[in-house]
């Protein structure tokens, strides 16, 4: 955890700030009992009125000047906590958008949601009671020493009660801190529940399986709250105990005190300001019983935001990585394996091909042949195991990655758009796109008339996730997208599969004009989609099986003889 409070270093001062007023604050708070005693053993005693005023006006500005500490204190440590924890979200959040879909994979979305929100709020929370931090060992070492200037005898009484709940404390928390680490680990559970039935709502209403997920996330819950339940019963059960122990113990000081008091050892003032030490004692203790039990918590949240900062992606730009700065880039798969990680199977075996500028490559082959696989290995999105690609004459790791992708534009399977208004997320192509390069792009994807009948045209707002749009109208805007950015490399990851045969022909000879210079690579479940495409490659289990035009694979390739066959009409084959 201390390696995260490195992120207070800009609030520095406001934390030598806070530490001052809040020794300060104790200090005063120590100061007032013995400020008590004497108002009593003389003031009241003596029926000295002169001197209770003035000691009790004494009192109270002591007391004020507490409070002033108290809250120029409490402001401060607000602003560092939430300060704290904008910079420590904003540091995972840019390092996690740093990740390959290697790390994604391996955390997990739900669980990195967790680990920015929850998780940071819990380390967060540590500095909120930074003030305990500092008031409460204070308090208990000043409250000692105080209580033994008051009277040594008596103090011995306070003392041997401080052991006692030590070993109460001690006891508890050997309970609670494995529940407490346990408890982040299953609010994982309950958002990654959360967060399939929320994405996939209509999936489970069209199945009926609410009930089904009702019962999941019962579990987690149920799994979540159990734990809860028992952390707050550790919680609830700490308090009587310390306060049996310390009433006990004020009987004792009572009873002590006042056989003191009849021999004359001690007055009575003395008495009171002793027991408000013992007061403070225990309520000192009581709070650094609840640093210890934060602590482990927070801890426990601090090592998995490390866990993330520490895992590093390394698929990165190299130093002396180039920038492409041609108008055409040529594609090459060189002997290119990949296996996912913990996968049987190479997804990907030994692939070689050629995409030419000017020309299509079309990718066709069964569900799970590795074809998006394919396309993210081009996209850097992992690395190759074995085997290069090549783009424009550079191997993928020299170029930068910013540069490379630059290069791409990528319509992915499912398109992902975001909310924002039709512009804005065609406009996330490129942001300096014109209007006008805007409605030509959408124009070319066929995507203007239905964005014209919108009530609101272009500056009509998407749903979270484009959820009121069709699959093909969102399929349309991710493909405006793409082209807006005037790539030198067009990747269609089946991205015709939600269109219409109409609307799918007429997008592709619009996109023959617009894309005549460029390096187009088509993905497509659909042999029409790809049928006049230069060059098909047919990939069956992470293999080419297949490498030619329509014409040559029907002659010498039977994987797309069986694929034209289940599809096509005998017509449309000749
Ligand atoms: N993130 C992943 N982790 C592990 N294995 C994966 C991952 N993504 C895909 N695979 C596996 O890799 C293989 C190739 O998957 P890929 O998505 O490339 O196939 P595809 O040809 O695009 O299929 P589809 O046409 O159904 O989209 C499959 O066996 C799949 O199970």
């Amino acid at each position: 955890m201390f390696k995260l409070f490195r992120l207070l270093k800009p609030y520095k001062a406001s934390v030598v700030a806070i530490i001052t007023l809040m020794l300060l604050q104790s200090l005063a708070q120590l100061y007032l009992p013995t400020l008590l005693a004497d108002i009593v053993d003389v003031g009241v005693v003596k029926g000295d009125i002169p001197y209770i005023l003035r000691f009790g006006a004494y009192m109270l500005l002591v007391a004020m000047g507490a409070m002033v500490c108290v809250i120029i204190a409490s402001y401060l440590l607000a602003r560092t906590a939430t300060g704290f924890g904008r910079d420590l979200r904003r540091t995972l959040f840019t390092h996690v958008e740093s990740f390959s879909l290697h790390e994604f994979d391996k955390l997990g979305t739900s669980s990195l949601i967790t680990r920015t929100t929850n998780d940071i709020a819990q380390v967060q929370q540590v500095i909120v009671m930074m003030r305990m931090f500092i008031g409460a060992p204070t308090m208990l070492v000043g409250g000692v020493i105080m209580a033994t200037y008051k009277d040594a005898h008596l103090a011995i009484v306070l003392i041997s009660i401080i052991p006692i709940l030590a070993i109460a404390i001690i006891g508890i928390m050997r309970k609670g801190l494995p529940l407490f680490k346990a408890l982040q680990v299953k609010i994982d559970g309950i958002n990654l529940v959360l967060r399939e039935n929320l994405t996939g709502i209509r999936v489970i209403r069209a199945f009926n399986r609410s009930e089904h997920e009702k019962r999941k996330f019962e579990k987690a819950n149920l799994d979540y709250t159990k734990t809860a339940v028992k952390v707050n019963v550790i919680m609830a059960t700490m308090m009587p105990i310390m306060m049996l122990v310390f009433n006990l113990g004020v009987v004792v000081i009572l009873w002590y005190g006042g056989v003191r008091i009849d021999a004359n050892q001690m007055q009575i003032g003395d008495l009171m300001a002793f027991i408000q030490y013992a007061m403070q004692i225990m309520f000192s203790m009581f709070m650094m019983t609840m640093i210890f039990m934060m602590i482990p918590r927070a801890s426990a949240s601090a090592v998995r935001i490390n866990e993330v900062l520490a895992l590093q992606s390394n698929i990165h730009s190299a130093e002396m990585a180039k920038s492409l700065d041609s108008n055409q880039a040529a594609v090459e798969f060189k002997h290119v394996s990949f296996s996912y990680p913990g996968a049987e199977q190479p997804a990907i075996r030994d692939l070689s091909f050629r995409a030419e500028p000017g020309e299509v490559t079309a990718i066709i082959g069964g569900t799970g042949s590795g074809k998006t696989t394919l396309i993210h290995l081009l996209l850097r999105f992992y690395d190759v195991e074995s085997g290069s690609i090549i783009l424009d004459g550079h191997q993928l790791p020299t170029l930068k990655l910013e540069s490379l992708r630059q290069q791409i534009g990528y319509v992915p399977q499912k398109a992902a758009l975001f909310s924002g208004t039709v512009a804005d997320n065609i406009r996330f192509g490129r942001e300096t796109a014109t209007d006008e390069e805007i409605m030509h792009a959408a124009t070319t994807a066929q995507a203007a008339d239905f964005i014209a009948e919108m009530k609101e045209g272009y500056q009509a707002v998407l749903a979270q996730g484009g959820t009121n749009l069709s699959g093909g109208q969102k399929q349309r805007l991710a493909i405006a997208r793409a082209l807006v950015r005037k790539p030198n490399i067009y990747v269609f990851d089946d991205s015709f599969s939600a269109l219409d045969f109409k609307t799918d022909a007429k997008l592709r000879s619009a996109l023959k004009t617009e894309t005549e210079q460029a390096t187009m690579i088509i993905v497509a479940q659909r042999v029409s989609t790809i049928m006049d495409a230069n060059r098909i490659i047919v990939l069956e289990e992470g293999q080419i099986a297949g490498i030619g035009t329509h014409s040559d694979l029907m002659k010498t390739c039977a994987v797309y003889q069986e694929i034209v066959a289940s599809q096509l009409s005998e017509e449309e084959i000749a």
